[in-house]
């Protein structure tokens, strides 16, 4: 199977068609959801059981929705030591980024004279943490969405994810749930898992937000239920652009592209270069990667950089590769360049950044600290990566003396009288004087 290759130096536009991604038309997954919803928010814990069979294909007869503490304990033992350490190593990392991203708790100013204003972070007070396993298990995950909840100090964080066959979760996740402090994890994944949050069932809790990445099954469910959960950051299939310029090893280039082009034939991942050279030789670097990676992630790799949202695109200059960055706004972007740092400037759409040689995206996915689950399908244009500011609400505070009220209060009767509002324009008038504690000072 060739790879895709767009040579766009001839070209006077960028096409449009480039920019799309499979999540930009889920209306398929909507019409299907929405006989799942329905039956999760009537049935609950009845329907959790029996999309678990039907969509998970989860195999014994008993099952229990909510992961038990020997479940945790088993999954212990089961666990490779080494991995045990990575996941440690990553908590550590992804803890101490977020705790340094933490809002201060208040912060206020004097305004004007006797008058304070400013602004509280509070936790939210439910928060699910959705953790995909269809093509792959990812404790990673897991991470990247708890240890922000439990930093912003989040009273009820729980995490939800699909059952394997055998009715259990993955066992790194809930290794990795238990290193980060989380003690609920539910056995639903997909619309129904979504639903499940949304509603409440006999087992698992309401929440009021769900953060986290998922198949369109997810995105399709969560757009349906803005009215009860608050959907967070648009997070959906994996993609990511690498930016290279002449001075590259276009293999290393390949190497790099062919990162998040293995999540599944739903994600996207462009090499974007203005040298020839640079697209040739990531083109014939390619099949000899895909034979190393196995014939499931092969085949994904090779239906995303051999379809419709994937591939080379050739540039007719390095100004023009960035703009299609820009125009992409792509979830991870990787810049390999003589000056990474000086291109990184000229970027203003994506959800993370990798500079250079020794940053490929394989360790913002799972160890370096900075939150790996970014905005998709463009909403990096106005969106940024999951952060401990997502687990929290702005609540705004204010404090005026009988001082700042002289000053405050004429202005402020002027703008009611203005747009029409009697009773406003009356609470800050003369008669306001006599009912204060202090006296008549209004
Ligand atoms: N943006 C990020 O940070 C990030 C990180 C990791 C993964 N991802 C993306 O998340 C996605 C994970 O998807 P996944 O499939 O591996 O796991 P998933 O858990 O999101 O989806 C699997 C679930 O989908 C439901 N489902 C599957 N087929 C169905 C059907 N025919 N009818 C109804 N429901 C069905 C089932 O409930 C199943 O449990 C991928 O697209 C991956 O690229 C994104
Ligand atoms: N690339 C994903 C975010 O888009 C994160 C991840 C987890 N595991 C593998 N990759
Ligand atoms: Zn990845």
């Amino acid at each position: 199977m060739p790879v895709s290759f767009h040579d766009l130096t001839g070209a006077d536009a960028l096409p449009e068609a480039l920019f799309k991604r499979t999540e930009s038309d889920l209306s398929f997954f909507v019409d299907k959801v929405k006989p799942i919803i329905e039956a999760v928010r009537t049935e609950g814990d009845q329907a959790l059981i029996r999309f678990a069979r039907e969509f998970d294909g989860v195999q014994p007869e008993t099952f229990s929705i909510q992961v038990q503490e020997e479940e945790f304990d088993a999954a212990f033992e089961r666990v490779d030591p080494e991995v045990i350490e990575s996941i440690r190593f990553s908590v550590e990392n992804v803890r101490a980024f977020h705790e340094a991203q933490k809002p201060e708790e208040m912060w206020w100013k004097e305004m004007r004279p006797g008058a304070f204003a400013g602004d509280r972070h509070v936790p939210i007070d439910a928060v699910a943490c959705y953790v995909p396993r269809g093509k792959g298990s990812f404790p990673s995950v897991l991470i990247m969405t708890a240890v922000p909840a439990v930093v912003a100090g989040v009273p009820l964080p729980v995490v939800i994810t699909p059952p394997g066959p055998d009715g259990t979760v993955d066992d790194a996740t809930l290794v990795a749930a238990r290193l980060v402090g989380i003690k609920s994890v539910y056995k639903c994944g997909g619309a129904q898992g979504v639903a499940a949050v949304a509603y409440g069932t006999q087992s698992v809790p309401k929440c009021l937000k769900i953060v986290g990445p998922g198949s369109p099954w997810v995105v399709a469910a969560k757009r349906q239920l803005t009215h009860l959960l608050d959907p967070g950051v648009p997070a959906g299939p994996s993609e990511s652009l690498i930016l290279a310029d002449d001075t590259v090893n276009g293999a290393l280039a390949a190497l790099d592209l062919l990162i998040e082009s293995e999540h599944g034939p739903d994600s996207s991942a462009y090499l974007v270069t203005s040298s020839r050279r640079v697209a040739e030789e990531a083109i014939a670097a390619l099949p000899g990667y895909w034979e190393k990676i196995g014939d499931k992630r092969a085949g994904f790799s090779q239906s995303v950089l051999c379809g419709e949202h994937g591939g080379v695109v050739l540039t007719r200059d390095f100004a023009t590769a960035i703009d299609f960055v820009n125009q992409y706004a792509p979830e991870h972007l990787e810049i390999l360049a003589a000056e990474p740092m000086a291109v990184m400037m000229k970027i203003r759409n994506a959800g993370e950044i990798l500079l250079g040689e020794y940053s490929p995206i394989t360790l913002g996915n799972f160890v370096l600290g900075p939150n790996a689950v970014l905005p998709t399908n463009s909403a990096a244009k106005t969106a940024g990566p999951l952060s401990v500011s997502d687990y929290m609400k702005r609540v705004s505070v204010a404090y005026v003396t009988s001082e700042g009220y002289q000053e405050l209060a004429p202005k402020a009767k002027r703008f009611a009288e203005y747009e029409g509002f009697p009773g406003h324009a009356l609470a800050v008038s003369a008669l306001r004087g006599p009912l204060l504690k202090g006296g008549n000072n209004g």
